[in-house]
This record gives structure tokens, C-alpha cells and sequence, in this order.
């Protein structure tokens, strides 16, 4: 169980969060949508402590996080919303590195890395550099050294950017199969369909604000006959989105 209270963060005068309170429960697919720079980044690098909250804790599992962060780190794996790291290693040497990272050794991984290198077809280039790779190649890198040591939870930044349709269709299998084990799935997604098909828990951030928090089903039974698309966009999108796309495009003509 994860459990965030009054999480507050600024950056110099910048508020990204603000006072953000919810709970994840094991078994579950959690996810954040909000628009650019609504603070999902910001919640999820607290939750992987690679940021400090201004105010607010987070348990992890009856943890604090703040007195308690390398054996919470160790329940998490994480990637991060940007594949542009460790350029001048190769696939290899980054998957070495992650293992390591979990005390685990390139023997204890072996199967699991050949499992996931076959299923995103990453092993014609695996020894290349990084900085050679597309940057959907880069994606599945990070991707499989997060999957390769398997904690219990997984806090994924938006983690289909970028994947070809079959390595996004394998990743949500994946992810679904990880919920299904009894364990947490966390991610940040742009893609409303995605967060439709996959989340059995939603929270929607609106410049740092906590705007929903519940299920998709619940959601959707409020607004009967409306996509999530539409409801989403009512409840975090601009008040007159529609007029300005008139004003620059014009009005169409029949
Ligand atoms: N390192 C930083 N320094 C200053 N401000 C930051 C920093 N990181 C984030 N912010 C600000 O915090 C707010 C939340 O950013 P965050 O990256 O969490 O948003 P996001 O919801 O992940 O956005 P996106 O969908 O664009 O990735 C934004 O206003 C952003 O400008």
C-alpha cells in the first residue's frame, strides 16, 4: 500500500504540487493523467525519491520514505519520463548497472533479460551504444532494465511513449499481468484510450490540484454516454478550447 499525505512541492516560486493526498492499493493499475506540466512528473520523482517534497510524506508499505529510502527504493522500479540517459553505455551495460542497482547479478537476471530482450526484439543492437538508438529503441532499453529485477512495484512514466504498437501491446499485457500477481502498477499517461483500457484507478491533476480521484468505471457511470475523452476534457481541459481552435482554423464550411 502506498499512501501520499498533503504532498506539496515548489520549485523557487513555482507551485507543482499542492497539498496532493491519495492512497494505491497492491493489485491495482494506477494511473495519472493531467495536462503538461499538471505535476504527474513531480509525483512520481517523489514517489522514487529522486525529488524532495517541500512538505507532505509518503509511506511505502508502513515505510516513510524520507526515513526509509533505500528499502523503498528497493520495492520500486522506475522509469523515468525521458529514455535520454546513460547515452554512452550500451543496453547491456545499462541492464548490468540496473541489476547491480537491486544487488542482483547478470547470472540472477539472465532468463528474465533474454525473456524481455526477445519479447521488444532488442537483441541485434543490444551492444551498441545508446546514443545510436532510435528513441523508441532507447524507450524499450530503459523499459527492460526497470522490468528486470521485478519489485513489487512499478511506477512507470509515461511509458508507452514512443513504443511501436506491438511493444506497447506487450507492455500493457505486462502490466496487466503484474496487477494481476497482486501487485502495483503506477503510471503517467497522455493517451486516454490507454488510461481507459488499463487503469482500475485514476487520479487526474490540474496545475498541482488533485481533481479525481476514484475508478474509470465509477467515473464513466457518473457521465453516462460520454468517452473519457470528453469527460476528461470537461473536468481538466480549458473552458473554451473549441472557440479558440475556431479563431486560428476558422469556422469549418459545409
Ligand atoms: N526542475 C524543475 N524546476 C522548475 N520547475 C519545474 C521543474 N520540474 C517541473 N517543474 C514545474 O513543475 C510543474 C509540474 O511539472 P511536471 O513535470 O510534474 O508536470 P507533468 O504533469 O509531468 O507534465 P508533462 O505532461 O508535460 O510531462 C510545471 O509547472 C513545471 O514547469
Amino acid at each position: 500500500m502506498i499512501e501520499i499525505h498533503d504532498l506539496t512541492k515548489r520549485y523557487g516560486n513555482q507551485l507543482a504540487l499542492n497539498q496532493l493526498s491519495l492512497q494505491i492499493a497492491p493489485g491495482q493499475i494506477f494511473g495519472f493523467l493531467g495536462h503538461n506540466g499538471a505535476g504527474k512528473s513531480t509525483t512520481l520523482k517523489s514517489l522514487v525519491s529522486i525529488i524532495n517534497p517541500t512538505s507532505g510524506s509518503i509511506i511505502i508499505d508502513g515505510l516513510d520514505l524520507a526515513q526509509n529510502r533505500q528499502a523503498c527504493k528497493e520495492k520500486i522500479s522506475y522509469v523515468p519520463d525521458t529514455p535520454d540517459i546513460f547515452l554512452q553505455l550500451s543496453a547491456v551495460e545499462y541492464w548490468e548497472l540496473l541489476a547491480a542497482a537491486y544487488n542482483q547479478s547478470a547470472a540472477d537476471v539472465q532468463q528474465r533479460r533474454q525473456q524481455l530482450v526477445a519479447l521488444f526484439d532488442m537483441g541485434a543492437h543490444a551492444e551498441e551504444p545508446m546514443a545510436s538508438y532510435s528513441h523508441g529503441m532507447r524507450q524499450k532499453a530503459i523499459l527492460i532494465g526497470a522490468l528486470l529485477p521485478d519489485p513489487d512495484i512499478w511506477i512507470l512514466d509515461e511509458p508507452l511513449q514512443g513504443l511501436d504498437p506491438q511493444a506497447a501491446f506487450d507492455l500493457k499485457k505486462l502490466m496487466k499481468a503484474h496487477a494481476a500477481k497482486g501487485r502495483t502498477v503506477i503510471f503517467s499517461t497522455h493517451n486516454l484510450d490507454t488510461a481507459q483500457q488499463l487503469c482500475d484507478q485514476l487520479a487526474i491533476l490540474k496545475k498541482g490540484e488533485l481533481i479525481y480521484n476514484g475508478s474509470v468505471s465509477q467515473l464513466l457511470a457518473v457521465h453516462p454516454e460520454q468517452s473519457l475523452e470528453t469527460i476528461y476534457l470537461q473536468m481538466a481541459g480549458q473552458a473554451a478550447n473549441g472557440q479558440l481552435v475556431d479563431e486560428i482554423e476558422g469556422e469549418p464550411h459545409e
